[in-house]
Parts: C-alpha cells; structure tokens; sequence
C-alpha cells in the first residue's frame, strides 16, 4: 500500500501553523508537580459568562458556598461593573460575612475609568480582595478592537493599573487587605516580547515587593499551540520578568483544543505558581481547564489537592444545577460512566484485582484502604470521591463471566465456581444478544433464580425437596431419607452413601434418575446464628453436564437442594 497522503479538500490555506519558542535548554520536560500549585476558581466569573442562563443570585451563592466547603481560597466572584446583579452579589457576599477570613475574592474589570471605580466599590468592606484587570494585547485586538499601537496598548494597562490603586485609596479602608491581578488577554496569541513588556510596565505602576505580590495571569483566551509550546511560553516568561519572586504567575487555560488540562500541567511544571479554571471545565466556548480533572489528577499520582473531591456527585450536582448544564458521563472523575466497565476482559481483570487486593491486605494484615490501589482499568479507587463499587461492572452483550460473577458475588456474596461461571455468562449472553441493551443486576439475580434456585412462589422442575434427614449408619455411611415431589407426587426416597450427596445420588438412582458428581464447591454467605451456606454441585445427568446451586442454613441440605437443582434443570 502506498504512504502517499491524498489530499482531503479541506482550505488548509487559511490557516497557519503556531509560531514556536525557541528555547532549547528548556527545563520543564524533566520537572515532576509534587505539590499544589494555587487555584483560583472562574466559576462565578468566566464560567457564569459563557453561560446561556447566568447564575442567579441564589445560583451564585450556591456555587460560591460549594467552592468554598471544598477548598478553594481564590475565588472570582464576577465582573460587578456588568451590572447589578454582579455587582449585588458580590455585595452580598461581603454584607452578609459570607467569605471565610483565608479566603480571598476577586472581580475582573476592563481598563475603563468608570468600570473601575464600580469595580473597586463593590469590594468596599472585603477582608482579602483582588481586582483584576485586563486589556487584550494581542496583533488582532490591537488593530482591530483597540486600532491602536503597541504602545497605546501598553498605556492602557499601565493607565488601569493606575486608576485601580487610586481607586482603591480612596474607596477601601484598612479592613480590606488589597491585591492586584494583570492579565495580558490572548497571552497565547500575543508577541512574547511585548507581553514581557506590557507585565514589565503593570509592574513598575504596582511596584511588587516583598509582602505585595502581583498576580501576572497569562491566558490561553483561546488555546492555540500544542500544550508544549505553552509550557514553552510559560517557561520563557518566567525566565524574563523581573521581580520574580514577588509575581504569582498565573495560567489560564481555555479547552479550544481539547488539550486545556494538559497545557494547565505543562504550565505548572514550567513556573505556573497559579491556576485559574472552572469546575467541570464550565466556561467560553469549550470552556476554562477543569479544576476537577486537574485536581484530581494530582490525587491520583499521590499530590495532595487541597481541594476535597470526596463528594463527587454532590459537586456535580450542585454545578449542574448552578450552570443549567449537564457533566457528560464520560467526565473524567465526575461522570456516571467513569468506573464502569461493561467489556468482559476489563470486567475480569477488574474482579481480579479486586480480589488481589483483597489477598494483598490479608498478608499484609491490614485492610485494602491502607495498601497501594491497584486495580486493573479503575486509576483510583471510586470509594475515594464517594463512589460505590455497584456500578463499576455493568452487564451487556459486550461482557463475559468475570463481570457476571463479579456482580453475584458483589450483591449477593455467591462466588461461582470457574466453570459454572462460563455456564451462567452463557445464559446471560444468550439474553443480552436477544434483547440487546444492558442487564441490570436485579434482571442477572431473577435469571439466576429462575435458572438454579426455584421458590415455593416460583417453583418449576419435576423434582421438589420437601424434608431431609440424613443419620451415620454403624459402618460409618450416611443413610439419607428424603421427603419429596417427584413428577407431582408425594415420595420418600431414602439412600445410603459415603456421604449425604451420594447418600441422596443412591436415593435417586432407585427412582430412576441417574446422577453422577464432576465437582463439589461450598462456601459460607454470612457469619453469625443465621448463616447460610452455598453449595454448588456439577454433575453428569442424562449425558448433560450441568451445575445445580442450592442455598440454606444447613450444609447437607444446601448440597441436596444443589443436586435438586442440577437434576431440575436436566429436565427443564
Ligand atoms: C476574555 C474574557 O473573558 S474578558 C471578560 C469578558 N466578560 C464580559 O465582557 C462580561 C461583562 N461585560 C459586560 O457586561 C459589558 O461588556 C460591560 C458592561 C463591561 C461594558 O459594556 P459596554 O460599555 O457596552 O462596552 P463593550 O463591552 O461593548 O466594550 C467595548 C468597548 O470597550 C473597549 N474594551 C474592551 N475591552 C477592554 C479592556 N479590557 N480595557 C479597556 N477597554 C476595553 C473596547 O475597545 C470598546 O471600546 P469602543 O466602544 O471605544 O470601541
Ligand atoms: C480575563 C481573562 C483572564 C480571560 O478570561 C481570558 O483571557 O480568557
């Protein structure tokens, strides 16, 4: 076959590849995130923009309390100067004591005098506030919004830097701990040099120093390169910009090309002191990078969050109904589907690990919460974001036995034998490829009733045990005698043998069915006064091979409702 590309009629020709950095003794590639960096949470700023349906106050505070129960101490509360009901809110917030004392507010404004004096007003009485202020810089902006030069873009930062701290002595008081925060808007598509320039210049107004940092924030308004070339970026800035040790550089990545988080990594591992995001990746277009995905990320290799995603659902509820917007179920962490498996392999190695597991803490002489996870397809235990493990094998015709197994033993304690296993997944197939679609776990119990375990209220088969009572003859044989159904009629069947189960094979041998044992399996369901026994019995009946399950508090009687079983479903 040939390696020649034909081409595919797309107009490539409109577009052009990303400008690289050039920056080869680049230091983050062999850099390793082992701590937090700072998160600054945009739900209530850019996530609330970008949606259809902007938060209501009541909405707003919701998500605001929710941020702050999990952990977040920066939080953008709005833009107040769009209007009341931003500017209301953050009053609120304020007025009513809302904000804990370590955590820190803070609302965006464009460099535009009377937008910054509502801006600054809003915060009027905040214990720790941040005002943050942006310009675009970037070529298109500068000749198509702003139609001026580099340089009167700069002034425009510079003049709004100026007109933040003027306003913020004269309106604030010394009840509020003030801070600053500068973003040059499509860092990404910005020249380096001139974004370097335009901070230089926000610095030289604000004059960071020990005890006043400045917050520089450089974003992906609109993700552009390869998560890389931003790291890159990043790495370039932080290796310019003077003053470094009193700037918290910032990141913040938008998803344009689906590689947001990866770039918010990348940026970190580069100098990012700080990450600005939205749960759930909520935000413009394909949204800011997820602080979810990002957090968890850092659980999920050891690094302690600082956030608490114990309560996943919950989050996500309370996001969902903040934002009026659905997480997919493929969300990493979050969704329904993300510790599900319904494929029979992974279902497999998933019961097998679990199992493991179990075997690794029982040598260890501790419990499966204080070793190591390792369980094949599930990068981290469900349990820890308030999962349970219900859901983690799902049934449909795409499954095998590990995952059916996987499901009797988990809701109801039955641990099936290897190869009675295969023959239930059989069953199972059987209906999944009939009907299609998924079987729940209560639709796998009622087959697995109706095929092994027949009720009074659900009887079937010609044989039905009534009574058994089985005594130690002097030879030392068990002699059994059995009250029971045989094709509708009332019967006593008695037998002897080396044990009850051969004892009851002689008993039925004389009544005309002949049963011969392949394998014998028992285990007990529960502990205590009421425990029950499982018994599971394979047998060769009539040139079938087939397996019985009998379930009772008795063992003799669990292993002669288990041969009961098999020579029902002989017949069936
Ligand atoms: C990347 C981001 O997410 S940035 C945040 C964006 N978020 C929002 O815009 C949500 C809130 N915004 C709003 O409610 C409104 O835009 C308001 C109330 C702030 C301002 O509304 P308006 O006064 O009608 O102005 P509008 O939004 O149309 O802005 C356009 C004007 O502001 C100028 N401008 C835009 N951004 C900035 C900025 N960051 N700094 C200074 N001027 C700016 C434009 O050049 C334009 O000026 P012109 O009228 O002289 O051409
Ligand atoms: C205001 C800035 C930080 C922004 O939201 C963006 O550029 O996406």
């Amino acid at each position: 076959m040939s390696n020649r590309q034909q081409p595919s009629g797309m107009p490539i020709h409109k577009y052009g590849p990303y400008e690289a950095v050039h920056i080869p003794d680049r230091t983050w590639p062999d850099r390793r995130i082992t701590r937090a960096p700072r998160w600054l949470s945009t739900d209530l700023r850019d996530g609330n923009q970008a949606l259809i349906d902007p938060m209501s106050p009541a909405r707003k505070r919701k998500m605001f309390d929710l941020l702050v129960a999990m952990g977040y101490k920066e939080i953008e509360v709005g833009f107040p100067a769009s209007g009341q009901t931003d500017f209301d809110f953050v009053r609120s917030i304020i007025d009513e004591d809302a904000i804990p004392e370590d955590v820190t507010i803070s609302v965006l404004t464009q460099a535009r005098e009377e937008l910054i004096e509502r801006t600054v007003e809003s915060l009027v009485g905040a214990r720790r506030a941040t005002v943050h202020l942006y310009n675009a810089t970037a070529p298109t902006f500068r000749r198509v919004v702003f139609r001026g030069t580099r340089e009167q873009v700069r002034q425009i930062a510079v003049d709004g830097t100026r007109l933040v701290m003027e306003y913020a002595d004269k309106l604030l008081d010394d009840r509020t701990s003030f801070g600053y925060q500068y973003s040059p808007e499509i860092f990404t598509d910005t020249e380096l040099d001139f974004a370097l320039e335009v901070c230089e210049s926000v610095m030289d107004v604000w004059q960071p120093e020990e005890g006043r940092e400045i917050i520089l924030n450089l974003p992906a308004t609109v993700e552009r390169s390869t998560p890389s070339t931003h790291a890159d970026r990043f790495e370039w800035m932080s290796r310019n910009l003077s003053r470094r040790e009193f700037v918290c550089l910032s990141a913040h990545p938008h998803n344009d090309r689906g590689t947001a988080v990866a770039a918010a990594e990348l940026a970190v591992m580069a100098g990012a002191d700080r990450v600005e995001g939205c749960l759930f990746g909520q935000g413009e277009r394909t949204g800011n990078v997820d602080l979810v995905t990002l957090g968890m990320n850092l659980f999920s290799q050891g690094v302690d969050p600082q956030i608490d995603f114990g309560q996943i659902d919950e989050v996500r509820r309370t996001a969902e109904y903040c934002n009026q917007m659905e997480v997919h179920a493929r969300h990493p962490y979050a969704g329904d589907l993300v510790y599900t498996s319904f494929s029979g392999s992974h279902q497999d190695a998933i019961k097998k690990g679990f199992e493991a597991m179990e075997a690794a803490a029982a040598e260890a002489g501790t419990t499966v919460d204080e070793i190591p996870w390792t369980v094949p397809y599930l990068p981290i235990d469900p349990k820890d974001v308030g999962r349970t493990y219900e859901a983690v094998i799902r049934v449909n015709s795409q499954s095998g036995k590990g995952g059916i197994a996987y499901v009797l033993k988990n809701d109801h304690n039955l641990d099936l034998p290897r190869r009675m296993q295969i023959e239930f997944s059989r069953i199972i197939q059987e209906k999944t490829d009939a009907e299609g679609g998924e079987i729940t776990p209560s639709q796998i119990w009622d087959s697995f009733c109706d095929e092994y375990l027949p009720t009074p209220d659900r009887p079937w088969g010609r044989l039905a045990l009534r009574s058994a009572q089985s005594e130690t003859t002097k030879d030392g044989h068990d002699a059994l005698t059995v009250e029971a159904v045989i094709d509708g009629e009332q019967t006593v069947l008695a037998g002897t043998g080396n044990g009850p189960i051969s004892a009851f094979f002689d008993a039925l041998a004389g009544n005309g069915i002949d049963v011969r044992l392949l394998d014998y399996v028992e285990h007990t369901l529960s502990q205590g006064a009421s425990a029950q026994a499982a018994s599971y019995i394979e047998c060769a009946i009539d040139g079938q091979v087939l397996w019985g399950v009998g379930i009772d508090a008795n063992t003799t009687r669990a292993s002669i409702k288990a041969v009961v079983s098999a020579v029902n479903r002989a017949s069936r």
